[in-house]
């Protein structure tokens, strides 16, 4: 936490270490803790419990799920809140916290406004993001954020996704993933990120992605999932994201993989051939063989035998156009040396 904001304006690290276990699984720590029931561990929560989010000084959204990963379990009083601060909410409301404040730069939170605001005049996110550029273009930048260097960003990060996604396990052992965070190019407010296992048995390329509500439906999703595939095709590897996708993780992925497989197939190299598998198609896009079917069957282009019907591609195309911009990533913009 930032040291001038004030001891109580986020839990710390370790606060969060202990109570979640470090991450999944049970805990062989010496330390004991209460017993609580695991899906609490989890954050797993059938309803809302927190109504609303003031992000940063001026932006107000609300919540999409309940997450009880912010809260004492026993009190359902936020970590890191002392007793008098929280909004008392009646005990007939679903809600166990009305407004909770987050640092749109670290994502540190409190549940009282005047902490943010202290925090916001000195968060030191707001001067130099954290991480290393992977991607700068005029428009945007992604920045390489390491969970093992950056533990409580990224923990605080995977917190505040819970409140946004409900079918992912939330792990506070952010070690072994990176994050990949966009913003604008000459900004330092985080917009989306995805994050990616340092090690996946699975060959993800992706693990979990968020775009923040303010900035959703601006193609950054489009934009991080691309780059995603780009990283995985530099590595060498047929990839493809961490499942179950959420419903609107699906939508996404969908539009992505129509666009791609279209362009491989109507424009790029696959254009010139009558007859293409679906191996041939996997080797070019760098997508998975039953990504590329489910995408396939979701366009009405895949007959028996995985006979691909080009034609109804083009139509898919003409209805769906992409107006020529089939690519959000310019390659020459690509930083990725590591
Ligand atoms: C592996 C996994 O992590 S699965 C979990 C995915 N993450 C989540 O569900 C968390 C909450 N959701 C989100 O953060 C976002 O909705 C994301 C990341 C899925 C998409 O991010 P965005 O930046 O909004 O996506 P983007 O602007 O690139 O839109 C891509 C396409 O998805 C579809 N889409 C995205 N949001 C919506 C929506 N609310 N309603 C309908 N379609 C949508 C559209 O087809 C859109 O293209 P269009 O705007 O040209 O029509």
């Amino acid at each position: 936490m930032a040291a001038s904001a004030g001891q109580s304006f986020t839990a710390t690290t370790h606060q969060l270490k202990g109570k979640k276990n470090g991450g999944k699984g049970k805990s062989k720590s010496s330390v004991k803790f209460k017993k609580v029931p695991e899906e609490m561990l989890y954050g797993i929560l059938n309803e809302k419990n927190i109504r609303q989010i003031q992000f940063g000084i001026d932006k107000r959204f609300p919540t999409w799920y309940g997450s009880a990963v912010y809260f004492d379990p026993e009190t359902k009083k936020l970590g890191c809140s002392d007793s008098k601060s929280q909004d008392s909410c009646g005990s007939n409301d679903q809600y166990w916290l009305d407004t909770l404040f987050v640092c749109e730069y670290c994502f540190k939170y409190t549940d009282v406004q005047a902490r943010l605001v202290a925090h916001a005049a000195v968060c030191p996110f707001q001067y130099h993001s954290p991480g290393k550029i992977k991607y700068k273009s005029p428009e945007y930048t992604i920045r390489r954020v390491k969970g093992s260097k950056y533990q409580l960003f990224c923990q605080c990060l995977c917190l505040f996704t819970k409140l946004y996604l409900d079918n992912k396990s939330m792990y506070f052992k952010v070690d072994h993933y990176e994050f990949y965070i966009v913003y604008e190019t000459g900004s330092t407010k985080p917009m989306a990120f995805f994050s990616k296992d340092l090690v996946s048995y699975q060959q993800n390329n992706l693990a979990c992605i968020l775009t923040l509500p303010p900035y959703q439906r601006r193609g950054l999703g489009l934009l991080l999932i691309e780059f995603s595939y780009k990283l995985s095709q530099l590595e060498g590897v047929i990839s493809g994201p961490e499942v179950p996708l959420s419903p609107f993780g699906l939508i996404g992925y969908l539009k992505y993989w129509s666009q791609i497989l279209c362009w491989h197939l109507i424009e790029g190299d696959l254009a010139c051939f009558d007859k293409v598998s679906l191996d041939d198609l996997s080797i070019v896009t760098g997508m998975r063989v039953s990504d590329i079917i489910l995408t396939l069957k979701h366009l009405n282009c895949i007959g028996e035998n995985n006979q691909i019907y080009l034609q109804s591609l083009s139509t898919w195309l003409k209805s769906h156009g992409t107006k020529g911009n089939w690519f959000r990533l310019q390659d020459e913009y690509l930083l990725i040396d590591d």
